[in-house]
C-alpha cells in the first residue's frame, strides 16, 4: 500500500490548491478524483461553465451594445443551445489542461475513482472497473465539495425538468423557464437566460432575495429585471411540479396560480457530498446538509490529521474561497505556519447585470450602530460609462463617519465583479474617503466611478471630528479605531458555521 504525506481527495478548487500548495513544499501527494476529468464542480458544472455561459449569450445577443442599437439589437438572431456549448466545451478544455499540466510539473499524483475511509489514516480507491486499491495519508484533505439538493417531490427528468448540473446539456434553448430558488445560482442562470430571450419566472418562498447583498443594489437590480419582463413571484412556494403530455411542465404555487412552462430550473441549494466517504470509518460525521465541521482556523476536523475545506464545510461556498482554504488547510497539514487571510473578501454574483460587493451593506452599519455616510456613482455619469452606452449601474461606498475609513462598497453593473477589487484593497488597508477624493484614476474608466463615490460621501461628510484620524489617506492601526469584526469569525477566516 502506498503511502503519502497527504491525500486529497476532490480535485476542485480547495483540491488542487491544497495538493499543489503541499507539493511545492516537497511532501509526497496525492489526488483521489471520482470525475472523468479533473477539476470539480468548478470547472466543470459551476464556476466556469456558468461563467462561459453568460459570456456566450452576452456576446451573441449582442446585450452589451444595445444601450446604442436599442433592445432589438442582436447579433445572432437565432442562437442554439450548440452555439452556447461550442465555447464552453473549448474553455474546460483549457482548464483541464492547465490543471493537468500544474499537477504534472509538480509531480502531484492523480488516480481515478471514489474514495472512503477503511480507517482514520486509510482510504479505499473504487475504480470505474470494479477495482480496488488502499491509500494511506500522514493527513487526508476532504475536498468533496458538493451536490444538487434534489427533493423527491420534484420530478427530475434531465431534460425539462433540470438542477443546475443538467442545465450544460440541454438539447434546445427553452422559450420560456421557471426557476425554482432566487439564491445566486437561480439568479445567475435567469438573467442569463432571460438575455437569451427566454420567459424566464423566478420563485421563492422568501420575500427577499440575496440577503446578504446591499438593499439598494439589490432594489436597482430587482428593478432592471422586471424592466425586461423577468417575473419575481417571491414569497410564494412551488407546491407541484407535473410533466406535462405534450412535453411541457406545470408548476403550481401555494398563491393559487399555475404557469406552465418549457423548462424548469430547480436550484433551491447544495449538499455536502460525504455519502461514499464512510465518514464512521474514521469517526466523522457530516450535518444534516452533508457538511463537516472543522476548526475555522486550520480546517482541521473533530479527528486529528483529518482536514477538510471548501464548499463541503459550508458557508460561504465559492470558488475564491475554497482555494483559499485548501491553501491553509494544506499548510496545517505538513506542519508549515499558515498565515491569516485578509479579513475581507469579495461575492461576485455573475448575473445579468453583475453584482460585486465587499464589506458591510447599510443595513448592517446600522444593526452595528456605526454612525456612517454614502457616496453613490451612476456609471451613466462617466465618461466611460458614455461611450459603452451605459444607462444603468451603480457603484455605493460607505465610510464611518467616526474614522472616515472605507467600510462597504457595493457594485450593479458592466464589470462590477473586476470593480470590487479596488474597494477590497482600500478596505483591507484601511483606507478613508480621503483615499478617493485625491487618488488620481485612468481617464476614462469605469473605476473612475469610486472618485465620483468618494467626492459624493466627502462632500456631505464634512472634516470630521478633530480627534477624527483623516491626516493620511491611509490610517494606521495604531491610530484608527480599528474596523468593528463581523459578527461570524468564519465569515472573516474563510470558513463555515452557517
Ligand atoms: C452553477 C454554479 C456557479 C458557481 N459560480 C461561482 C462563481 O462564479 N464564483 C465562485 O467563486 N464560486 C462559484 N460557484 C461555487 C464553486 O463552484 C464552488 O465553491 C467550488 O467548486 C467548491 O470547490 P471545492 O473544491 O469545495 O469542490 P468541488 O468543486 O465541488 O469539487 C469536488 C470534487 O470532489 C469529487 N469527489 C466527491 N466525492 C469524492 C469521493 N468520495 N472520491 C473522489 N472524489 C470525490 C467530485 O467529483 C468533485 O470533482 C458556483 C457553483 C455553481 C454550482
Ligand atoms: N457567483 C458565485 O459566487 C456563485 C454562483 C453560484 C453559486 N454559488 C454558490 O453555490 C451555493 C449554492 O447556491 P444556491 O443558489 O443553490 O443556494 P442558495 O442557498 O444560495 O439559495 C437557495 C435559494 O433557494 C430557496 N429555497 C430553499 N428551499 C426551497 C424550496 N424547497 N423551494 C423553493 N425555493 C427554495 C432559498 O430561499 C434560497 O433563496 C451558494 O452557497 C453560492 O455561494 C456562488
Amino acid at each position: 500500500m502506498n503511502h503519502y504525506d497527504l491525500i486529497v481527495v476532490g480535485s476542485g478548487p480547495a483540491g488542487r490548491r491544497a495538493a499543489i500548495q503541499a507539493a511545492k513544499l516537497g511532501k509526497k501527494v496525492v489526488v483521489i478524483e471520482q470525475g472523468k476529468r479533473v477539476g470539480g464542480v468548478s470547472v466543470h458544472t459551476g464556476t466556469i461553465p456558468s461563467k462561459t455561459l453568460r459570456e456566450t449569450a452576452l456576446n451573441l445577443t449582442g446585450w452589451r451594445e444595445r444601450g446604442f442599437y436599442g433592445r432589438a439589437y442582436r447579433v445572432k438572431q437565432e442562437i442554439s443551445a450548440d452555439d452556447l456549448r461550442r465555447r464552453l466545451l473549448i474553455t474546460l478544455d483549457h482548464e483541464v489542461e492547465v490543471l493537468e499540466h500544474q499537477f504534472a510539473r509538480n509531480r502531484v499524483q492523480h488516480i481515478r475513482g471514489t474514495a472512503s475511509f477503511v480507517t482514520p489514516d486509510t482510504l479505499e480507491i473504487l475504480k470505474d472497473d470494479g477495482e480496488t486499491m488502499h491509500v494511506a495519508g500522514t493527513s487526508i484533505l476532504l475536498a468533496v465539495g458538493t451536490k444538487p439538493f434534489r427533493p423527491d417531490y420534484i420530478p427530475f427528468d434531465g431534460k425539462s425538468v433540470i438542477d443546475s448540473d443538467e442545465l450544460l446539456d440541454i438539447e434546445e434553448l427553452p422559450r420560456s423557464m421557471v426557476v425554482i430558488g432566487a439564491g445566486v445560482i437561480g439568479i445567475e442562470y435567469a438573467t442569463i437566460f432571460s438575455a437569451l430571450d427566454t420567459a424566464v419566472t423566478v420563485i421563492d418562498p422568501k420575500t427577499t432575495m440575496l440577503d446578504f447583498i446591499d438593499k439598494e443594489i439589490i432594489e436597482d437590480f430587482t428593478y432592471q429585471l422586471r424592466d425586461r419582463n423577468m417575473k419575481l413571484l417571491l414569497g410564494q412556494r412551488a407546491e407541484k411540479v407535473e410533466r406535462l403530455p405534450d412535453g411541457k411542465v406545470s408548476v403550481k404555487v401555494d398563491s393559487g396560480r399555475t404557469i406552465v412552462t418549457d423548462m424548469v430550473l430547480f436550484a433551491a441549494g447544495r449538499m455536502g457530498a460525504t455519502e461514499s466517504l464512510n465518514l464512521p470509518a474514521a469517526g466523522l460525521e457530516a450535518d444534516s446538509r452533508g457538511r463537516l465541521k472543522v476548526n475555522p482556523e486550520t480546517f482541521e476536523t473533530s479527528v486529528k490529521g483529518i482536514f477538510a475545506a471548501g464548499d463541503v464545510v459550508g458557508f460561504p461556498s465559492l470558488a475564491s474561497t475554497s482555494m483559499e482554504q485548501g491553501r491553509i488547510a494544506a499548510r496545517v497539514a505538513v506542519g508549515e505556519i499558515a498565515m491569516e487571510p485578509q479579513k475581507y473578501f469579495p461575492y461576485g454574483i455573475y448575473a445579468v447585470p453583475e453584482i460585486s460587493t465587499c464589506g458591510l451593506t447599510e443595513e448592517e452599519m446600522k444593526e452595528r450602530g456605526i454612525p456612517y455616510e454614502c457616496g453613490i456613482a451612476r456609471f451613466r455619469e462617466t465618461s466611460r460609462g458614455h461611450i459603452m452606452g451605459l444607462d444603468t449601474g451603480m457603484l455605493k461606498l460607505i465610510f464611518s463617519l467616526k474614522t472616515r475609513r472605507l467600510l462597504g462598497v457595493h457594485i450593479v453593473g458592466e464589470g462590477a465583479t473586476e470593480l470590487v477589487h479596488i474597494g477590497q484593497a482600500v478596505l483591507n488597508l484601511k483606507g478613508t474617503v480621503e483615499y478617493f477624493v485625491e487618488n488620481t484614476f485612468n481617464y476614462p474608466t469605469l473605476a473612475e466611478a469610486y472618485k465620483i463615490a468618494g467626492l459624493d460621501a466627502w462632500n456631505r461628510m464634512g472634516v470630521g471630528p478633530k480627534e477624527a484620524p483623516v491626516a493620511t489617506a491611509q490610517s494606521t492601526d495604531s491610530t484608527a479605531t480599528p474596523l468593528p469584526d463581523k459578527p461570524a469569525p468564519a465569515k472573516a477566516k474563510l470558513a463555515a458555521s452557517k
